[in-house]
C-alpha cells in the first residue's frame, strides 16, 4: 500500500521519538524492570498518547493507520513501551471515547489524551481468559454508587495506571448480559495491585494482579449501560488486537534489520552470509511474510477507520503478525547463531518480548475462532 505524506510523516515522527528517547535505555530499562516514564511522557508531548480521540477531547484525532504506523516504530525500539502505549490508546482511551458520557469523557477521557494520567484495561480474570464472559468480579448497587470486588488478572500498567476500565458482573444469573463496565481512578480505596507478575518478556511493561476490596465508585462512573459489558470489551479489543498486530510486526522488523545488516557484514566458508542460499531464503520468507502481515493490518486499520466492521480482519492481522512475528524473530536468532543466543544481542530480548503477541489480547486459537465464526457467517 502506498502511505500518503501525511502517513509517512506520522511514521518518521514516531521512529525519530524512538531512536532519540527509547533506543538509548531500552536495555537498562529490561535488565532492571524499569517503568519507562521518560518515554511515555515523551509520547504524550508529541501526541501518541490519544491518537484516537478527537482534537475537542484533547486528543491528536489521527485514526488507526496512524496508529499502527506509530506502534510499528516504537515496537522496534521497545516492545515493553509499544505494549504501554497501544493498551492506553486502544483500551483505556477509546472506550471512553465511544461510551463515555460528556461529563466522563471531561474528567477522564481529556487527561488520558494528553497523555497526563495512564490508563489500564481489567477484564480478564485468573479463572477467566478466554472466556472473558465467565468474569466474577462483582459490582453491587448502593444508592449512588456501586461497590467492586473481585480479582482482575494480567493487567498491563496495573501499578502505574491512574484510570483503569474495569469490568464487573452486575447480574449474576445473565453470563454475557450480566456485565458492565466502569471506569476506576486507581488511587480509589480498595484498588490494590496485589501482585506484580514475573513474566518472559517486555520487562519494562509491568502486568500486575488487581484485587478489588469494597472500591466504592460513584454510580455516575459506569461507562455505557448496565449490562453492556462485554460488548463494550469485545469491541474494544477488536482495536486493541490492531495494536498487538502492529507491535508484533514492528518487533520483528527490527529482527530482520539485523539479521540483513549480520548477513552482509559475517563471512562463513569465504562467502557473506547472505550469499549462502540457506540464509538468503530464510530472509526472502521472513520478508514477504512480514510484508504480507503488513497488508492484513493496513486494511483492518483502514476498514475500522471507515467504520466498517473489521472482526474478522483485526483477528486476522493479529493471529498472522503475531506468528509471523515470532517466526521472524525465531528465524533472525538462528541467522546468528550462537550470537543469538546471548543476552549481549538483542534478538534474545526481541525473541522474548515478541512471544506473548500470540497470547495476550485472545489467543491466536481465540482468533481462529473468531474468524471461523466469521467465515459461516459471511
Ligand atoms: C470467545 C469469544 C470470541 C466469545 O465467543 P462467543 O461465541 O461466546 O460469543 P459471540 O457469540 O461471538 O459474542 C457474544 C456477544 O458479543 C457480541 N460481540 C462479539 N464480538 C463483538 C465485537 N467485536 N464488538 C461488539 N460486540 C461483539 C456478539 O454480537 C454477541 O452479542 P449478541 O448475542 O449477538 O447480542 C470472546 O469471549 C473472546 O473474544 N474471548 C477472548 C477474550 C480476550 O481477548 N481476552 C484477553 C483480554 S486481554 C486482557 O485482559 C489484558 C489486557 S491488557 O493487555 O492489559
Amino acid at each position: 500500500m502506498l502511505l500518503t505524506e501525511e502517513y509517512l510523516l506520522v511514521q518518521e515522527t514516531a521512529r525519530s521519538l524512538a531512536d532519540k528517547v527509547i533506543r538509548p535505555h531500552v536495555e537498562e530499562w529490561e535488565k532492571h524492570k524499569i517503568f519507562p516514564r521518560p518515554a511515555i511522557d515523551a509520547l504524550a508531548q508529541a501526541g501518541f498518547m490519544g491518537m484516537l480521540v478527537p482534537e475537542q477531547f484533547a486528543g491528536s484525532q489521527s485514526d488507526h493507520l496512524a496508529f499502527v504506523l506509530s506502534i510499528i516504530e516504537i515496537a522496534k525500539a521497545s516492545g515493553s513501551v509499544s505494549t504501554i502505549m497501544s493498551v492506553h490508546n486502544s483500551l483505556a482511551c477509546a472506550p471512553i471515547l465511544k461510551f463515555g458520557t460528556k461529563a466522563q469523557q471531561e474528567q477522564f477521557l481529556m487527561p488520558l489524551a494528553r497523555g497526563e494520567k495512564l490508563g489500564a484495561f481489567c477484564l480478564s480474570e485468573p479463572q477467566a481468559g478466554s472466556d472473558a464472559a465467565n468474569c466474577q468480579t462483582h459490582a453491587s448497587h448502593h444508592g449512588d454508587t456501586f461497590v467492586l470486588n473481585g480479582v482482575k488478572q494480567f493487567v498491563t500498567s496495573g501499578q502505574h495506571a491512574d484510570i483503569a476500565i474495569i469490568f464487573a458482573r452486575t447480574d449474576k444469573a445473565a453470563k454475557q448480559g450480566g456485565l458492565s463496565a466502569f471506569i476506576v481512578p486507581t488511587n480509589t480505596p480498595g484498588y490494590q495491585v496485589a501482585k506484580l507478575e514475573n513474566k518472559m518478556g517486555q520487562h519494562a511493561s509491568e502486568i500486575a494482579q488487581i484485587v478489588l476490596e469494597d472500591c466504592r465508585i460513584p454510580a455516575a462512573y459506569m461507562l455505557g449501560n448496565l449490562g453492556e459489558g462485554y460488548k463494550i470489551a469485545l469491541g474494544n479489543l477488536e482495536g486493541g488486537r490492531l495494536g498487538i498486530a502492529a507491535q508484533a510486526i514492528g518487533m520483528a522488523e527490527e529482527a530482520l534489520r539485523l539479521s540483513m545488516q549480520y548477513a552482509k557484514e559475517r563471512k562463513t566458508f569465504d562467502h557473506f552470509l547472505y550469499q549462502h542460499q540457506a540464509i538468503g531464503f530464510k530472509l526472502a520468507d521472513m520478508a514477504t511474510q512480514l510484508e504480507a502481515a503488513k497488508q492484513l493490518l493496513y486494511h483492518a486499520a483502514l476498514l475500522r477507520d471507515a467504520n466498517r466492521p473489521c472482526l474478522k480482519e483485526a483477528s486476522m492481522a493479529k493471529l498472522f503478525a503475531s506468528e509471523v512475528a515470532e517466526k521472524v524473530c525465531r528465524e533472525a536468532i538462528q541467522i546468528y547463531g550462537g550470537y543469538g543466543y546471548l543476552q549481549d544481542f538483542p534478538l534474545e530480548r526481541l525473541y522474548r518480548d515478541v512471544r506473548v503477541a500470540m497470547i495476550y489480547e485472545g489467543t491466536s486459537e481465540i482468533q481462529r475462532y473468531i474468524i471461523s465464526k466469521e467465515l459461516i457467517k459471511d
